[in-house]
Parts: structure tokens; C-alpha cells; sequence
């Protein structure tokens, strides 16, 4: 019996977490962009720091209103100015600005729309509650607190939030290193002629940097590697000894040229090299030494979406994130009849959309081989067949699953 995915992902993810060993750095604040926190982030001060108005109006006392309506203009107040030494007489009203300090007698700010000026003084329109438009000390940020839990991942508004606490530097785990080679005789770089009758280009090792950088990780790269088993084992020996987890692409299948599941075997351990999955049956994973090992099929799309689901929740957990799902998943109607053997769970790329009725359906984006690299440029989520499903008829419910960040 196969392994499903779910067994295969979740032994790959303890794996990871018998093995962590992380080590933290300090970057900038505009740095440290998708990195993961290693500690908590505490908040040095309240946000707001002080009392401030929402709106631009005057700050009144209620009990002044209560004596009356129009109260005479005493002076007035701008963001950034110090009111220490402020002296407002009762009976009177100041005139305030969005973002200055609201003295500490004052009870409310009126908007200014809600009140009537003339040469007697300002007339307030308006029923008037304690604390309107006021905006307190501590409201948005209270000093001390945790803002950030360790092993986060620290997006835009996280790190504008630690901004507006003056923050320059944070604490993160350090880059996880991440070794990459392709295997196959008949692979060329891409940039150089093609070598010869039967030769493709090494698209895959492209594929896998761009995915390793928009995942933060630092990459060794070890090129192509030709298909011969000691050239496989030597290189597998100098990226276990460089990288905390080696990524292969091609020689997982049982070709004759299939080295790269043997050469794991005899350097280190195979937890297993075969899953119920489509694409990306033959996908091994092990340990070499004390790095991780994961050897993706050959075929583009395979590398892709073994990439996608497995390799990039393995690589988000040995960086440190604590990981829970990220997957964002639901059912919608099938635009289309879907092509589907039982016995493996089919992750075919699909286009979400809204059809002419307004209703939300999902169509397959083309031929779907594990060649096909074109059906990923359409696609905006996967469309996840169970594994014992068949063929699927237009109309029926699928799970759908949107990309994230790091397909897009
Ligand atoms: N008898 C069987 N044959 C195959 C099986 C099987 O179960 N029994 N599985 C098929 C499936 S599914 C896949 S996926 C592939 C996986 O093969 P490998 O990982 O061993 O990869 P290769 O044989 O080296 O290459 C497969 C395919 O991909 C192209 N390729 C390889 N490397 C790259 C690269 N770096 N960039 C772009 N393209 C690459 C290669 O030329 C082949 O066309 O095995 C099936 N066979
Ligand atoms: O798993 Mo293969 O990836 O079906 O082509």
C-alpha cells in the first residue's frame, strides 16, 4: 500500500521537528520581511503614547456644555505640540487638531462639522458623550505586552505595526540552508545551446531557487550532476555536509538512469520514496547525515506541486514557524467533466472564477500531464481530488484550494 499524502506530509513535519536546531540573528526592521521571529516581540511603549483627537474639533468639558450651548474659543492645539504647561479656564472651549494631545481635563472633541461658528464663540450642535473622539493612551498597543508570538512569520502590517513602536531591529531565525541539484544526462543550463538531440534544459533547479528565495532560505547550488552513481553520491555527500536540507530533482523513478533513491539509500535513510499522489508518485524522502533529504520527481509540474505541498511546509517549520495550515481550502461546483483514476489523490491546477449567473466554479486549466508546465500559468489553486474518487462529472462539489504567496 501506497503512502497517502497526509501520512507522507505528516512524517515529513516531525521530522522536522526532532531535527530543529535554529539559530536566531539580529536583522533591520526592513529586513526582516517573511523572516520568523525567534522570541517574542514585547512592545517597549503605549500606542497611542498619549491622548490624542480623531478628528479635528474642539475639546470641550461636558460640564461647561451643561451650562451652555456656545462656548468661547480659548486657544488652540496642534499635532505635536507639548501642553504641559497648557492653562484652560473653564467655560471655554479649544480648538483641536487630528493627532494632537487632548488635555487631561477634557472630556470629548466635537467634530468640527457639528458645530456653528461666530464672533461670540463656537455653538455645539450636537448630544455630546463622554470620551467621543477621543482617542487613549494604550488603545491600540499596550507597553509590555506581546505583540508577536516566537516563530511568526512577520508580513507588512506586523511590521508597520512594530514601526509605530519605533522599532529599528528584530531578533530572527537565521536562513535555513538549502542545497540544490539536477540529475539527468540530458539537462543543459539554461542560457547555453542545447547540447545535442534529446537534451532539455535544467528548468527545474531554476524553478526550485526562485521558490527557495521567495521562501527565504539561502541556496547552495551544485548544478547538474550527470546520471552516473558516484557523481550522485559525491554530490549528495558535499550538499549534506553544506546544507541543512538537500533538495534533488529527477532519478526517483525505477529507470535504469534512476540513481538518486539508491545513493540515498547507501549515504542515509529512506523514510519512504513513493506516495499516492498525482502528480508526483516517486517523491523519496530521508536524512543524509544531519541533513533532510527530499528527492522531487523530474517531471516540471511534479517537481512543482511536490514543492508546493510538501517541501514548502517542511522548509516553513525547519525555519522555525509554528506551523498549523496554511491551507485555505472549500468546495465549488465543477465547471467540466474531470479526468480522474482512483488511487491517488489528483492535485490537477484549476481557475477559480465567477460565472455568468455570479456563481463561483472551478474548470481544469488544460491538459493536465506532469509535462504540461503551462497548466500552472492559467491556474490560481488546485483542485484536490480525493483518492478514491473516479471521474468526476460536471456540477459535482470539488475541493479547491487557492495558492498562496508563494505561486504568485
Ligand atoms: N515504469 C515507471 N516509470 C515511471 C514511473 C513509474 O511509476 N513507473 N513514474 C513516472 C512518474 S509519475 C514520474 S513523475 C517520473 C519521475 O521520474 P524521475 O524523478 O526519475 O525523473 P527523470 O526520469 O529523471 O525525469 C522525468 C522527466 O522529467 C524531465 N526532467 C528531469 N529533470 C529535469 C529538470 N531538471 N528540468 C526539466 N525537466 C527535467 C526528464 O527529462 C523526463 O522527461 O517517472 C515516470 N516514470
Ligand atoms: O507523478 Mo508523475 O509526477 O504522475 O508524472
Amino acid at each position: 500500500m501506497l503512502l497517502t499524502f497526509q501520512q507522507a506530509k505528516q512524517q515529513m513535519l516531525q521530522s522536522a521537528s526532532t531535527i530543529k536546531s535554529l539559530h536566531s540573528e539580529k536583522v533591520t526592521l526592513f529586513e526582516a520581511l517573511e523572516r520568523i521571529t525567534a522570541e517574542p516581540v514585547i512592545s517597549p511603549i503605549n500606542v497611542p503614547s498619549f491622548d490624542n483627537s480623531a478628528m479635528d474639533g474642539y475639546a470641550i468639558r461636558l460640564a461647561d456644555l451643561k451650562q451652555s450651548k456656545l462656548l468661547p474659543r480659548a486657544g488652540a492645539i496642534f499635532a505635536g505640540d507639548d501642553i504641559s504647561n497648557l492653562h484652560w479656564s473653564q467655560g471655554t472651549c479649544l480648538r483641536i487638531m487630528t493627532g494632537a494631545p487632548v488635555p487631561k481635563d477634557a472630556d470629548a472633541v466635537v467634530m468640527q462639522e457639528q458645530t456653528e461658528k461666530s464672533d461670540l464663540g463656537i455653538a455645539f450642535l450636537s448630544q455630546v458623550k463622554a470620551g467621543d473622539n477621543i482617542r487613549r493612551m494604550g488603545e491600540d498597543v499596550k507597553q509590555d505586552s506581546i505583540i508577536i508570538n516566537k516563530g511568526t512569520k512577520l508580513t507588512v502590517p506586523t511590521l508597520s505595526t512594530l514601526a509605530t513602536l519605533g522599532m529599528s531591529e528584530l531578533v530572527v531565525f537565521k536562513k535555513l540552508k538549502v542545497a540544490i541539484l539536477s540529475t539527468g544526462n540530458e539537462l543543459t543550463p539554461i542560457g547555453k545551446p542545447l547540447s545535442g538531440n534529446g537534451a532539455i534544459y535544467d528548468s527545474n533547479r531554476f524553478t526550485l531557487k526562485l521558490l527557495l528565495s521567495k521562501l527565504n532560505c539561502e541556496i547552495v547550488d551544485l548544478g547538474i550532476i550527470a546520471d552516473d552513481p558516484n557523481q550522485i553520491k559525491q554530490a549528495l555527500i558535499s550538499a549534506s555536509s553544506q546544507a541543512d536540507l538537500v533538495i534533488t530533482s529527477g532519478g526517483v523513478s525505477v529507470g535504469d538512469a534512476d540513481y538518486t533513491k539508491t545513493a540515498l539509500k547507501e549515504l542515509g535513510t529512506i523514510n519512504f520514496w513513493k506516495m499516492a499522489i498525482k502528480p508526483g508518485k516517486p517523491f523519496a524522502f530521508g536524512k543524509i547525515g544531519n541533513a533532510l533529504f527530499c528527492g522531487l520527481p523530474g517531471n516540471p509540474v511534479s517537481t512543482l506541486v511536490t514543492f508546493y505541498q510538501l517541501v514548502q511546509p517542511l522548509i516553513l517549520v525547519l525555519s522555525g514557524l509554528e506551523y498549523s495550515s496554511m491551507d485555505f481550502s472549500f468546495k465549488v461546483k465543477t465547471a467540466t467533466n474531470l479526468k480522474k483514476t482512483v488511487g491517488r489523490l489528483d492535485f490537477q491546477r484549476g481557475m477559480l472564477q465567477i460565472n455568468a449567473q455570479g456563481e463561483l466554479e472551478v474548470s481544469p486549466t488544460g491538459a493536465q500531464g506532469s509535462h504540461i508546465t503551462q497548466s500552472f500559468n492559467q491556474a490560481n489553486c488546485f483542485i484536490v481530488l480525493e483518492q478514491e474518487r473516479g471521474n468526476v462529472a460536471k456540477g459535482e462539489l470539488v475541493t479547491v484550494e487557492l495558492f498562496n504567496a508563494l505561486l504568485k
